[in-house]
Order: C-alpha cells, then structure tokens, then sequence
C-alpha cells in the first residue's frame, strides 16, 4: 500500500538518517477531471482534491516531515499559529509521535470541525486575541526562547513535503498541467509547489513547469495589492492572512513562472463553493474553493487561455467548516407525514 509521502519520495524528501518516519499514509490524493469546470472554461480541468488526506487538507504532506524531524531533534514539543488546518495537522501528527502540541489560534476565527480536531487530538490551544499574523509572531518567539519546535510552513521541512502534491500531479498525468491555481494565505503552498515543479522540471521528469495562478480572498490580498493588509476579512477563514510569512519566495514563483495572484470577492468564492458541491460532487471549504473561483476568473477574463490543462487545487475538506455550510444553503421546514407532501417538496411530480 501507499507507505506516505516521505517513502513514496525517498531521496527527494529529506529526513535525519535513522529517523522515526512519522505518517498517516499522507499524500496520494485523487486527481479527477472536472467535467463541468471544463464545459465551463474551455479548458481541460482537473481538481487535486487534498481534502482526502488523513486529517482533511493538504498540511498533512508538510506536517508527516515537520515532526519526523522534530522527534528525531530530541525537542519534546512542537508549536504553531493557525487559522486552523496547519493546528489539526500539527495535533494529529504531534499526538502519533508522542509530542506535545501547542497551538495558538485567532480567537473566534477558526472553523468548528478544526478546532474540534485540534481538541480530540490533545493539543494545547490557546486563542489569540488577535489575527494570525499576530499569533505567528508569537509562536516564532516563543520557539525562539523555549525548546519547542516551529512547525508553521516557515519550516523547510513543510515545503519539503507540500512539494510532493506537484510531483504526484505530474507522475499521474505524465506531464505538468499549463496553469496550476491554488488559494495563497501565508503562501506556503504556492512556494511548495513551485519548488516541487521546479525540481522535476530541472531532472528532466517533465518538459515545462506550469504558470501559477496564485488566488486571495479580496478582504485578505497583500500579495495582490503589494502591501500589508492590516485587518484582513474573509468568510474563507483559512487565509485570511494580511501579511504572508513565505512573501519572497511566493512573488518568485508567481514571477519565474509567468504565472498572476488575483483577488476573489467571497461571492465569487462562495458560488464557486457551491458549483463544486453541486455540479462535480466535491465538498470542500470555501478557501479550497477560491481557486476555483480564480480560475472561473481567469477563464472569463481571457487570462486563461482556451484548451489550457490546468490543475486547480482543493486544499481542505468541506466537512472543516459545516456553519458556513448551513448558512443560507438550507431550507428547513417541518415536513407533513405523507407521500405526497414529499413528493411535492421535492418536486418529483
Ligand atoms: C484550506 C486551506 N486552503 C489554503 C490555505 C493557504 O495555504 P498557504 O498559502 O500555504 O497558507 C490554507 C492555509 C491554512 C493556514 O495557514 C493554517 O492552517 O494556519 C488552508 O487551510
């Protein structure tokens, strides 16, 4: 079976020699066409849907590394800022090593099935009265002055093993996609990914690297607008980040491979949210569906070209943020007891 990120990918991986691999079986997550989006664009569509991974988003590829190599470092705890799937991933993994997690979040801005993760696992929470840039900056000087290891994806070990949903998409479609899209928050993914395309594109395992469509929420879009966004607002809680701690290298990717960041207003992520869920059958949370909306965009605006492959990825599973599914999507009326009421509800006559 699939033995997780860090054997699939031996050698391209690094891990301390003799070190304890740390994994749930991460990685290897469906790459499916997206009939509807392609009918939609003109383009040939598929979704890297990362909801599939163990804890329900792609921080899994990262996390599996960051904690291999801090229980082989002797540190007995781990800490990060989160606005809620890097904390899952963390607790998950810290749990199965042994470790002690601690987790620093902006209070009342983290979706329930997150929190509730980052709970039944054991970890250590702490609400920030404040937004995540401020509780990153408190976790890295917290890492700073006490024996806890970082393990936001300011961590190397975390791109390390985010690269390998490129080199997974490549492997499975023999080629690299023309446009990749993804949300960007603090733009660790985005940096992994090009470090993943890059380096199978440098050994000759694929002819070209894609153009990476970076997207933000339009409330939370610093690398869009060039600046600091000081009070970010997104209903797509996971990025709204005002101030990317991976800004270089992110502005690098968008730049070495002709790619753009864009902002999407949350109607146009919430729409795209619901197109997913009812046209392609995938559920995810709306910040996976702000790549999605980017790319709906792109395709209308020309910057897509038509017959373009492209790649969107889908970050997180829906079942992360089941209040923003409900709201507004449910009509809940007390139903009569007969047939024929149902029938007539559902419309079936
Ligand atoms: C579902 C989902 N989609 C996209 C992103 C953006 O990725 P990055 O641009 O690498 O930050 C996140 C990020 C979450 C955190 O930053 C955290 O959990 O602290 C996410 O959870």
């Amino acid at each position: 079976g699939w033995p997780g990120i860090i054997e699939a990918y031996a050698g391209r991986v690094p891990v301390p020699p003799g070190a304890r691999i740390i994994t749930l079986g991460e990685g290897n997550t469906p790459l499916i066409p997206a009939p509807h989006l392609s009918e939609l664009t003109g383009c040939t569509v598929f979704l890297k849907v990362e909801g599939a991974n163990p804890t329900g988003s792609f921080k899994d590829r990262g996390m599996t590394v960051a904690i291999t190599h801090a229980l082989a470092s002797g540190l007995r705890a781990v800490i990060c800022a989160s606005t809620g799937n890097t904390s899952a991933s963390a607790a998950a993994y810290a749990a199965r090593a042994g470790l002690t997690c601690a987790v620093l979040i902006p209070q009342g801005k983290i979706a329930m099935g997150k929190l509730a993760q980052a709970i039944l696992h054991g970890a250590r929470i702490l609400q920030i009265d404040g937004n995540f840039d401020d509780c990153l900056e408190l976790a890295r000087k917290t890492a700073v002055d006490y024996p806890v290891t970082l393990v936001n994806s300011v961590n190397p070990a975390r791109i390390a093993g985010q690269k390998t949903a490129a080199l997974e998409i490549c492997d499975v479609l023999g080629r690299a996609p023309d446009v990749h899209c993804l949300p960007v928050g603090n733009a660790g993914n985005v940096t992994a990914y090009w470090a993943g395309y890059t380096e199978y594109a440098g050994d000759g395992v694929i002819d070209h690297a894609p153009r990476m469509f970076g997207f933000q929420a339009a409330g939370a879009a610093p690398l869009v607008r060039g600046e600091p966004v000081p009070d970010p607002e997104t209903i797509a809680t996971a990025i709204r980040i005002g101030s990317p701690a991976s800004w270089a290298t992110a502005v690098k990717a968008r730049d070495e491979s002709g790619g753009l960041f864009e902002a999407v207003t949350d109607a146009q992520i919430l729409d795209a949210y619901r197109l997913l869920a009812r046209t392609e059958g995938v559920f995810v949370e709306p910040a996976s569906a702000t790549s999605v909306a980017g790319l709906l965009v792109t395709a209308a605006d020309g910057r897509l070209p038509k017959s373009s492959t492209v790649v969107c990825t889908v970050t997180g599973h829906g079942l992360k943020d089941p209040a923003t599914a409900l709201e507004g999507n449910v009509e809940v009326e007390p139903l009569a007891v007969d047939p024929r009421a149902v029938a007539t509800a559902l419309e079936l006559s």
